[in-house]
């Protein structure tokens, strides 16, 4: 039984306006459906919503988890919820109401939570909201749902609905077949990999993956592992640590890392032993990756910086330009990004992309390295920007299969490096990278 399916004791009660009973307080459906409604009316992203809502419901940590996975479910599962809904709604509810009933769906078919329980607290929580006038109709619809919605789930194409038909277009460009492969990577949650530290020891119950990361159950809370505060691992996806491989830093190297919070790749590139300067701009996120840093106890250099006019006390032998992207690739952890990201959205990230790779040059030693990553599965954010340098001046330093002996199919005839949610689906599947190398040419 999930977290969010368990049933929950009420710690205290709240009275509706609306006249009815008090409804018991149940701080996990109170956030998710917050969340939920960011999402679904304000495009926000999740992360944006979850601390705000989190306090004004006085979510203790474990709600707050719950909420988080409740939230996630119902996204990830979203296209599938709104179409199995539509039978049963003889009038178009609310947005509020639809997500709260597409939240009981979500509970009652992909979570295990006992039908009382889904509905119970559907009805609960539209009461809370103000939204009483609906509770009758969200117990009709769900207690169907408990009995009919099994078998209607089979007659989906439940990867074609989860998906916005703009992502499912363009994610035709990647190969015959790879949109399918792709939802249905995103259809689970994720497991949570991480990277050891050299010669730290994996925590148990992990699998060891071919690229050395290590994976373990989804759901796993990682400051309760063994190692955690010792600074033994750090959390990283199995494909996000492949563009820093593939900048092959060398110890003593002057290497900077652009866009570098939370911390991961940088990690990466100090445990090589060059000297790593981690340039940040988002003073939160800067916070975070100096305590990340701090935990892992590496010599790096962190800046509070704009990537497109940093300039380096001394030129760079490398540089890993992580750029801000769509984080198209990421929707198996945020699957708020199918629902929040629109195809307008890329026209300012290409030039804030193209912007840092033509800064990068004037950082970077003639004949020095560049990786430029992105965590998109976007053609615009990806080969078009390798393009683009390439039209800038920069030389290309294709990557070979060779340089990733256990993924050889994610290296591109062009020689960049392409993976997605399709990927490893045996081994729970990974997110999606684009990146490519080059170098700057001799004045
Ligand atoms: C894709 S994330 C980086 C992930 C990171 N490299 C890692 O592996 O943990 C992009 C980061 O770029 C930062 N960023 C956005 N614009 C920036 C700019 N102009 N200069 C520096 N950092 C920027 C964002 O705040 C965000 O932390």
């Amino acid at each position: 039984m999930t977290a969010e399916s368990r049933p929950r004791k009420p710690r205290q009660r709240s009275t509706s306006r609306s006249g009815n009973a008090p409804q018991p307080a149940d701080p996990t459906r109170d956030v998710a459906f917050d969340i939920l409604c960011g999402v679904v009316e304000n495009r926000r992203m999740l992360e944006n919503s979850l601390s705000r809502a989190a306090t004004d419901h006085h979510a203790p940590p474990r709600d707050r988890a719950a909420a988080h996975r409740l939230a996630a479910a119902t996204l990830r599962h979203m296209g599938t919820l709104r179409t199995l809904l539509e039978p049963f709604l003889r009038k178009e509810p609310p947005e509020p109401v639809r997500v709260a009933l597409m939240m009981g769906c979500a509970q009652l078919l992909f979570l295990e939570t006992p039908p009382h329980a889904a509905v119970g607290t559907t009805v609960s929580l539209l009461r809370r909201r103000k939204l009483a006038p609906f509770a009758g109709l969200a117990n009709a619809v769900l207690r169907k749902v408990a009995d009919q919605g099994p078998a209607l789930l089979e007659g989906l194409d439940q990867s074609r609905l989860n998906i916005p038909q703009w992502l499912w277009s363009s994610w035709n460009g990647l190969g015959r077949g790879v949109p399918r492969a792709i939802a249905r990577g995103i259809s689970h949650e994720a497991p949570l990999d991480i990277t050891l530290r050299p010669g730290a020891i994996a925590p148990e119950g992990g699998e060891l993956l071919p690229n050395g990361s290590v994976r373990l159950p989804a759901g796993t809370r990682v400051t309760e592992l063994p190692g955690y505060e010792e600074g033994a691992f750090w959390v990283q996806d199995a494909a996000a640590t492949l563009p820093a491989r593939l900048l092959n830093a060398q110890p003593g190297e002057h290497v900077a890392d652009l866009c570098a919070a939370p911390g991961g790749k940088t990690a990466q590139l100090a445990a090589t032993g060059a000297q790593v300067t981690a340039v940040e701009q988002n003073p939160n996120r800067l916070t975070r990756l100096r305590e990340n840093i701090a935990r892992l106890n590496y010599p790096v250099e962190v800046v509070e910086a704009d990537a497109t006019t940093w300039k380096p006390n001394v030129l760079q032998d490398a540089i890993l330009l992580d750029a801000p992207c769509s984080a198209t690739g990421t929707a198996r952890r945020h699957p708020d990004v199918l629902w929040v990201k629109r195809p307008r959205d890329l026209t300012a990230l290409v030039a804030g992309q193209d912007a840092m790779l033509e800064a990068a040059k004037a950082m970077l030693k003639p004949g020095g390295r560049l990786v430029y990553a992105v965590c998109s599965l976007q053609e615009e954010e990806g080969p078009a920007r390798a393009r683009a340098a390439l039209a800038m001046g920069w030389q290309a330093s294709p990557f070979t299969p060779e340089e990733l002996p256990f993924l050889p199919e994610a290296i591109t005839p062009e020689g960049w490096l392409r993976t997605h949610p399709g990927m490893w689906a045996d081994k729970g599947s990974m997110d999606g990278f684009f990146a490519a190398r080059f170098i700057r040419p001799a004045d």
